[in-house]
């Protein structure tokens, strides 16, 4: 039996028989109306996002994204540093984007805001209400993940995760591969915490490193510190790097 010929509708290639067209379907008024609530119309609403997005960021200027967990408590000494973290980067003249939300994104909204510079939350829309923190001057409630983290990514120049959870894990773990991969050049990611990280560090050098499976380059685009103003410092460097 012979194969159906296959067309490219856009960038998607398929080898289905075409039975309507879409300006058929447009004009049929007698047609069904199902496709209407199909899962292509949702592109509207993520080109909307996507639309909401760089329009409230396009004049935001150096950032410095930070993520950390939802559930760090105001009197958790990772609350602190989100603080500082938060603050430290306005003093350095950065915007700072957190997630919106509660814990460690609160702390670094918190500490950008009392320093006087500008306080980004990318928020997301969840099944249970959250909202986004006080502390949060500019702020976008995303329906969908991946269009908040092409954000931040876009507008941001480096990340700094503190302890976190598998949101955290999952923010840090793209940013790696971004740079891994060269989506993205230049881009500083600092863990702050060495006891919360060194676990996962180790087992990436001794198990992932050893396997073969990331080269020791991939480890060295992590920069691990307790220090918070080295935090800051390594990516007011890299900063400066690229400038140059
Ligand atoms: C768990 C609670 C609220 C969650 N609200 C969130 N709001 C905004 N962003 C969030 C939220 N939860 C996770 N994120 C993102 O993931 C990272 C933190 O995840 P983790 O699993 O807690 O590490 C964070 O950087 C956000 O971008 C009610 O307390």
């Amino acid at each position: 039996m012979s194969r159906l010929r296959g067309r490219f509708k856009g960038p998607v290639f398929t080898r289905t028989e075409e039975t309507t067209t879409t300006d058929q379907r447009l004009l049929d008024s007698q047609g069904g109306s199902e496709w209407l609530h199909a899962d292509p119309w949702r592109v509207m609403r993520i080109q909307a996002e996507f639309v909401e997005g760089f329009g409230a960021l396009a004049e935001l200027g150096p950032a410095i994204a930070v993520f950390g967990s939802a559930r760090t408590p105001p009197d958790h000494p990772s609350y602190a540093q989100g603080e500082q973290v938060g603050r430290l980067l306005v003093e350095a003249g950065f915007a700072v984007i957190t997630g919106g939300g509660p814990g460690a994104m609160e702390a670094a909204n918190k500490g950008a805001c009392d320093a006087g510079g500008t306080s980004v939350g990318l928020g997301i829309e969840l099944p249970f209400e959250a909202g986004l923190n006080e502390w949060v001057d500019v702020g976008i409630n995303f329906r969908y993940f991946f269009v908040r983290k092409t954000m931040f990514v876009k507008y941001s120049q480096g990340f700094v995760v503190l302890p976190g959870g598998v949101g955290t894990l999952d923010e840090l773990f793209e940013a790696i591969t971004l740079v891994q991969t060269r989506k993205v050049t230049r881009f500083p990611i600092v863990l702050v915490g060495v006891d919360y990280w060194s676990g996962l560090l180790d087992w990436m050098r001794d198990t992932v490193l050893a396997d073969g499976k990331i080269s020791q380059g991939d480890l060295d685009l992590i920069h691990v510190t307790d220090d918070v103003e080295e935090a800051v410092r390594h990516v007011v460097a890299a900063q400066e790097g690229a400038e140059r």
